[in-house]
């Protein structure tokens, strides 16, 4: 559990806190993503909880713990932290950058190899193929596996991410930010993370936190969020295609039995965003599920009020 309770930031000479007054919980084993235009405080949010910058004020505990009373270098020991440039050691082997913290912990140095192996292959890279290698040979994606490999490899319970996906292509992305989710789901980790890219902020975070001028301006369920901005700052924010990204929330599940409906049915995995795009495709009123029955056109209409009740689809 991570908490943040009025944390602050005031840069000297700066006629407005960078971070005013941040309360904040990410409970334990679930993430949250700050999300929020460039200068909101995103990026100081997540370096105060690992102390590489201090709050002016505030308080913030870790598993229960105050974080602000110990030494920082300590505290940074058990917290994971990926940035967007990785920040790799460029004249080490990969198993050398991935060993950093477990050195620094005095782990011994067959414990050590092991870790490595582990978690490289966690990762999705083959110890045998990339351990030896150094940065500079591997791609983007490769290196930024790394960089999740290097952040696990201490088993922090608390991983800080810095728009860990920025630098690598739409495509690999993509399958980095499944991969990694399913990683951190699969190690329970509370995960705290800035992103740019509401998608991604959508796709990783079980929770979102809207920041502006250093302000928490919402904080729940990306579902939520995108049914009841709590604004016309979060609307905007969120786009004019936020009732369609909801959709893509939502699962197609049967909203009735008959099978009216013609053509391919949709896979188990079929949000109401897909069944609208084949409604749209086939020109057709509504669309069967291969688990049998089917989602009409009004079912999604009434799904995507925002005042919809229950579990949408589904009567
Ligand atoms: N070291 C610093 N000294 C003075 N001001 C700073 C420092 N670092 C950040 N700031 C200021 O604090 C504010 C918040 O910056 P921060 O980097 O947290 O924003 P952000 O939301 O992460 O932005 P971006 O999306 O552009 O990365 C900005 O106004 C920024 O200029």
């Amino acid at each position: 559990m991570i908490e943040l309770e009025g944390l602050s930031k005031r840069w000297p000479g700066a006629d407005r806190a960078a971070v005013e007054g941040l309360s904040l919980s990410v409970p334990e084993g679930t993430s949250c993503a700050l999300i929020g235009p460039s200068g909101s405080g995103k990026s100081t949010t997540l370096r105060m909880v690992n102390r590489l910058i201090e709050p002016s004020g505030g308080r913030l505990r870790i598993a229960g713990k105050d974080a602000l009373a110990g030494d920082p270098v300590t505290l940074r020991r058990g917290i994971g932290y990926v940035i967007q440039e990785v920040g790799l050691f460029p004249h080490r082997s990969v198993a050398e950058n991935v060993a950093t913290v477990p050195r620094l912990l005095g782990w011994p140095e067959a414990r050590i190899r092991a870790r490595v192996e582990e978690v490289l292959a966690l990762t999705g890279l083959d110890p045998a193929r990339f351990a030896a290698r150094r940065p500079h040979q591997l791609s983007g994606g490769e290196r930024q596996r790394v960089g999740v490999a290097r952040a696990l490899a201490g088993d922090p319970p608390v991983l800080l991410m810095d728009e860990p996906f920025g630098a690598v292509d739409p495509v690999v992305r993509a399958r980095l930010q499944e991969e990694v989710l399913r990683l951190l789901k699969q190690l329970r980790k509370t995960v705290l993370l800035v992103t740019h890219d509401l998608e991604e902020a959508v796709r990783l975070g079980d929770a979102v936190a809207v920041l502006r001028d250093g302000r928490l301006v919402q904080h729940g369920p990306a579902e939520a969020l995108l049914a009841r901005p709590a604004d016309d700052f979060v609307a905007e924010f969120l786009g004019s295609d936020r009732a369609l990204k909801r959709l893509a929330l939502l699962p197609a599940r049967a909203a009735r039995q008959e099978a009216a409906a013609t053509g391919t049915p949709l896979p188990p995995e079929a949000t109401l965003r897909d069944a609208l795009s084949a409604m749209l495709a086939r020109g057709a009123q509504a669309v069967p599920l291969a688990e049998g029955g089917s989602v009409a056109l009004e079912d999604v209409l009434s799904a995507s009020r925002p005042d919809a009740a229950g579990t949408p689809g589904q009567r």
